[in-house]
This record gives structure tokens, sequence and C-alpha cells, in this order.
């Protein structure tokens, strides 16, 4: 099938390069002149596993190009992705200022039928105020398919190529079927293409979203708790996750949920719920706890230094809102550093991908190290902010050799509090 792909960040190149994969002829269109150049010559422009290998392939095959032009992708595709940003607006809202804009050159440029899919994830209702902008200046059969995505990033290819579900939110049976036909070779194991109306789709995903960022929440709170009573979090996080109506994934605590779509999400659907009347009021509160729990190792290094962070140098481990990606949007890393470069501490950094984008945000703010054990020369205490596998099994020796005290805070609860106490360092986690 001939599909076009508009906007080519973490979803839209994803998607692209799957859907090649299985044999269709995929043109990307990003705005973005340098990306779009990026990939014509072959790199891939963001860090995502198994990415570059499926890039390469279907780049040599020829099932997979790029170009900056929404003309040239709405000549190309029958079925039009559109994977475009809807970043929080002021007030919380999703801003739909990219679907839209697009929607409305779509409805300008289309010359035969198309099926125009959004992926991206909308509040309930954009679907009708997509096809309502494509129809405002198109005379041509179109339609509009919700198709919410669940990848997450890190492992997005995998959770691409075998879905659980794919939700296919749609009310034209020509286009139900064609978007069958594409999705046929992703769900072989069994899982489900799961059909329904398209303002169900729509709130399928943020329901997803803020259900996994309120069961992470609910954790943090049970970790905190746990501090005050002198319970274990990691044996209550077992012993809850065993029972199969819970699950044991995402029960990990630790500096709260970032990235960039939780955060946005959860803010997206309580506002849709007060545009629609309704307050919801665990949403409130997920968003409230978050919030402080990104900074929750912060008091507790205050009090470990006498209130005082003026000229301590912090090493910190893991700057990407988690690990195997370079992605920092909302990353609670982010919000340490700020809280403690604004009480006139010293930060020496190392992420194993995200340096780059860190050093577009911070500057010659903090220092960027070469490698974990740079970041930890004669630093006051280690904070580790992202789990990410390499920080598991340091070599304490360096780590001793390197640090003027040995302090960690740790934010996601690497190690084991008794091999830390062992080994002589004051250990701060969370929940334990
Ligand atoms: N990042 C993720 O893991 C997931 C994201 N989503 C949703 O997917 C959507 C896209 O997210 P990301 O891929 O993370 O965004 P992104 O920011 O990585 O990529 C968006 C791309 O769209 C391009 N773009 C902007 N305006 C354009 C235009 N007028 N024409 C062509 N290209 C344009 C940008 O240059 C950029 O390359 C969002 O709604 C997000 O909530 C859904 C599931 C997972
Ligand atoms: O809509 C999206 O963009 C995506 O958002 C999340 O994916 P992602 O943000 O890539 O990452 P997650 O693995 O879900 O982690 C999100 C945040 O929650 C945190 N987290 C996760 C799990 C956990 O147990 N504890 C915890 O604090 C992570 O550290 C991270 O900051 C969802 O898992 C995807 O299904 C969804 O498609």
């Amino acid at each position: 099938m001939r599909i076009s792909v508009i906007g080519t960040g973490y979803v839209g190149l994803v998607t692209g390069t799957c859907l090649a994969e299985t044999g269709n002829d995929v043109l990307c269109v990003d705005i973005d002149e340098h990306k779009v150049n990026q990939m014509k010559s072959g790199i891939v422009p963001i860090y995502e596993p198994h990415l570059d290998v499926l890039f390469e392939r279907n780049i040599k095959a020829s099932r997979l190009k790029f170009s900056t032009s929404l003309e040239k992708g709405l000549e190309h595709g029958d079925i039009i992705f559109l994977a475009l940003p809807t970043p929080e607006d002021e007030d919380g809202s999703a801003d739909l200022k990219y679907i839209l804009g697009v929607a409305d050159n779509i409805g300008k440029l289309i010359t035969e039928y198309k099926v125009i899919v959004d992926k991206s994830t909308v509040p309930v209702g954009t679907s009708d105020k997509v096809k309502a902008a494509i129809a405002k200046n198109a005379n041509i059969e179109f339609d509009v398919v919700s198709n919410p995505e669940f990848l997450r990033e890190g492992f997005a290819v995998d959770d691409f190529l075998k879905p659980e579900r794919i939700v296919i939110g749609a009310s034209s049976e020509k286009a139900i079927k064609l978007m069958e036909k594409l999705y046929k070779p992703f769900v072989r194991s069994g899982n489900p293409i799961i059909v329904m109306d398209e303002r169900s789709a729509e709130l399928t995903k943020y329901a997803a979203n803020s259900f996994l960022a309120t069961k992470i929440t609910f954790m943090n709170e049970i970790a905190n708790f746990c501090e005050k009573v002198g319970a274990d979090v990691d044996k209550v996080r077992v012993g809850m996750g065993t029972d199969s109506r819970i699950g044991k994934r995402f029960l990990f605590p630790g500096i709260g949920y970032g990235g960039s779509c939780f955060p946005k999400d959860v803010k997206a659907l309580f506002k849709s719920g007060m545009d629609n009347d309704y307050e919801f009021g665990i949403l409130k509160s997920v968003i409230e706890v978050n919030d402080s729990q990104k900074t929750i190792l912060i008091p507790k290094i205050e009090a470990h230094f006498n209130n005082s962070l003026k000229g301590k140098t912090f090493g910190v481990w893991g700057l990407a809102f988690k690990p195997e990606t370079d992605d920092i949007r909302e990353a609670p890393s982010l919000y340490m550093i700020e809280e403690l470069l604004s009480k006139g501490a010293k930060i020496k950094a190392f992420d194993p991908e995200a340096m780059p984008n860190v050093k577009n945000k911070f500057g010659d703010n903090i220092y960027l190290a070469s490698d974990m054990y740079d970041a930890t020369k004669d630093v006051d205490a280690l904070i580790i902010c992202t789990e990410w596998s390499i920080f598991r099994t340091p070599d304490i020796s360096k780590l001793k050799s390197n640090m003027k005290a040995f302090n960690v805070f740790d934010g996601r609860n690497l190690y084991d509090v008794s091999d830390m106490k062992n080994e002589g360092f004051n250990y701060i986690s969370i929940g334990r």
C-alpha cells in the first residue's frame, strides 16, 4: 500500500519505518528541513533502539523515502498518517494547531480519495474538527480515522511491530477495511484490532495513559508513606503486584513520571473534563502528587547538608526521562537539577544518550561529564535520576576513590539498601 506519514518524530518515524518493513511504500514528510536532510543521508535523527537496522534496510529497498513537501506526501499516500505534536497549551489542553493547520492544507491539496489517520494523541472530538477543517476546502471524498498509538519510547519498534492491540476509531466501512488490511501483518500473534467509534478511540488513549500515570502515582504515595511508618516499598510492591488483578508492571516508585506524554496527557484529560462540566478529582491529585514527587529527594538532600547546598557539588546519573531514550522532555532530572542550581549547588551530569539534549538545555551551567565516573569526581553526593542499566552495577572502588563523600541519593531504587550500607555509603532511596 502507499502510505504517507506527516510528522517524523518518535511516533511518525517509527510508524513509517515499521510500515515499510511490512512491504508498504512509505513517504515520510516533516517540516524540519535539517531532519529530512539527515534522514535522506541515512541518519536516524532520534535515539531509539533497533530503529537504525529497519531504517537502513527499508531505505535500501526503496520502500522508505523522505520529503519536506506536504503536497508530495498527499499525492503519494492512499493512507495519510498524522503524527504531529499535540503539546500542552497554556491552559493545560492539547494544542491542536499542528493537526488542524495540516488538516486545513489537506483539504486544499487532495485530488482523490484519501484516508486521513490521526495517530497523534488528541482530545475527544478532534476527528470531527479534522473532518470539518478538511471539508472546508475539499470537494473530494475522504475519511478520517482515529488510530491512537500506544508505543513506548525505548521499546518503540518492538511495540509497533508486536502491539498488544490496535485501536481503530472510524465510521466508514471503506476506511476500516483499508486499516485492517494495513495492520494485518502486525496482529499475527492473535492480539486484537479493536474497531470502535472515533470518540471512544480518542478517549481510550487518554484513559490508558492517565490510568498508568495514576498507577505510578499511587505507588509513589505508598512509597512516601512507607518512609513514615518504616515499611519497605519493594516488599509492598511485590506483595501487591502478584495479585493478577493489580499486575506487576508500572508499580515502580521513583521521582515521578516524566516524558513527552504522561504529563501533558493527564493534564489534557483533566482539561477536557472541565470543558465538559466534569472535574476528574483523581487526575487533579495525580498532577499535584507527581509535581512534588519530582523533587522529593531535595528535602532529604538538604536535611543531610544542614540546609546549605551552596558550593556543594552533586553528580547526577541519568538525565533522560527514562532509560533507553535520549528524550528529556519533562524529565524529573531537569527539575532536580534546576532546584539544586537555584540553591547554589554545582552539577556534574551524565547520561548515556541524552547529553546533546541536556547541553542545549543547560549550556555551561552544568558540567557535562565524559562518562559516569567522571560525573562522580570530587562530588559531595551522587544523585540517580534515571535507571539506565549501566548504573546498576557500578565499580564501587572507583566510586569511592572519586567521591569526596560517600552519599548516594537514589531516585530509582537501583541498589540493595543493606549492600550500600555495608559498602559504607549513606544511601537514601525512595520508600525504603
Ligand atoms: N513519543 C511517544 O512515545 C508517543 C507520542 N504519542 C503522540 O504522538 C504525537 C507525536 O509525538 P512525537 O512523535 O513524540 O512528537 P515529536 O515532537 O517527536 O515529532 C513531531 C514531528 O512533527 C514535525 N512537524 C511539526 N509540524 C509539522 C508540519 N506542519 N508538517 C510536517 N511535520 C511537522 C516536527 O518537526 C517533528 O519532527 C503526539 O500527539 C504524542 O502525544 C503517542 C504515543 C507515543
Ligand atoms: O503516549 C505516549 O507517549 C506513551 O506514554 C508512555 O510511554 P513512555 O512515556 O515512552 O514511557 P513509560 O515507560 O510509560 O514511562 C513514563 C514515565 O513513567 C515512569 N515510570 C514508569 C513505570 C513505573 O513503574 N514507574 C515510573 O516512574 C518512567 O520513569 C517515565 O518517566 C506509555 O507507556 C505508552 O503506552 C504511550 O504510548
